[in-house]
């Protein structure tokens, strides 16, 4: 997949149980939207969204599944559970939190990538980080390559997004890896996305300014107030 997406729009359609648009049938529209206007990949979450998607488009698919736990702040991907049920979907990559976090039971990265590797060493593997140290962690994990997702996301790093200062956390992370570095989180204009691949961004990941109609809604409401 990694060779398939250079230099492209990977959309994410994503819908969670309390929006509006939660409905496997619609990420998979979504997907249609998305493939005839160019996109290179889709981001998705759950087995069911990620089944429907990969019947509606020929798109590569990066999973994840989302889910909450009692004794850690992780979600995306956060043990062998979701990763067992992202084996079944087919997708083509997985992605997880690869932040320094606890995960729930106890479970670590690196079992978790062991485990990916063994069940099926086809399927690559993408890290969700919020930090420049959690970007060099994956990248000696082995994983194939990171995405800046949680980037003001974690307790740690919620002060910044990954936009300020002309993207200074991405080019960061950009200095310090070598794997691939994929844009993701608050891309929401095209000027934004072409700037992360000039800056050296491998592609970039956009969910909300395209797939959640809410968001983009009320974007155009708080403008009026002002
Ligand atoms: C932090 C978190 O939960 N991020 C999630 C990760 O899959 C999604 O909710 C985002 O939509 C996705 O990362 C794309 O970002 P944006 O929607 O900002 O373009």
């Amino acid at each position: 997949m990694i060779e398939q997406i250079k230099g492209g729009l990977v959309v994410s359609c994503q819908a969670l149980d309390h929006e509006p648009l939660h409905s496997s049938y619609i990420m998979a529209k979504m997907a249609l939207a998305a493939l005839e206007g160019g996109a290179v990949g889709i981001r998705a979450n759950s087995r069911e969204d990620i089944i429907a998607i990969r019947k509606e488009v020929p798109l590569p698919v990066i999973g994840i599944v989302k889910r909450d736990y009692p004794d850690s702040e992780v979600f995306i991907t956060a043990t062998k559970r979701e990763i067992t049920e992202l084996l079944e979907s087919g997708c083509e990559m997985i992605a997880m939190d690869c932040t320094k976090r606890d995960r729930p039971n106890g479970e670590t990265l690196a079992e978790l990538v062991a485990y990916c590797r063994w069940q099926n060493p086809a399927v690559e593997l993408m890290a969700d980080i919020s930090t420049v140290e959690e970007a060099v962690m994956a990248q000696e994990l082995g994983f194939d390559c990171v995405s800046t997702t949680l980037h003001g996301y974690t307790s740690y790093t919620s002060a910044t997004k990954l936009y300020d200062n002309d993207f200074e956390f991405l080019k960061s992370v950009l200095r310090e890896v070598d794997i691939p570095v994929i844009a993701e989180g608050n891309v929401i204009t095209p000027d934004m996305f072409s700037r992360c691949l000039e800056l050296g961004a491998y592609a970039a990941v956009v969910g909300g300014a395209i797939t959640r109609p809410k968001k983009i809604t009320s974007r155009f409401v708080q403008a009026s107030v002002k």
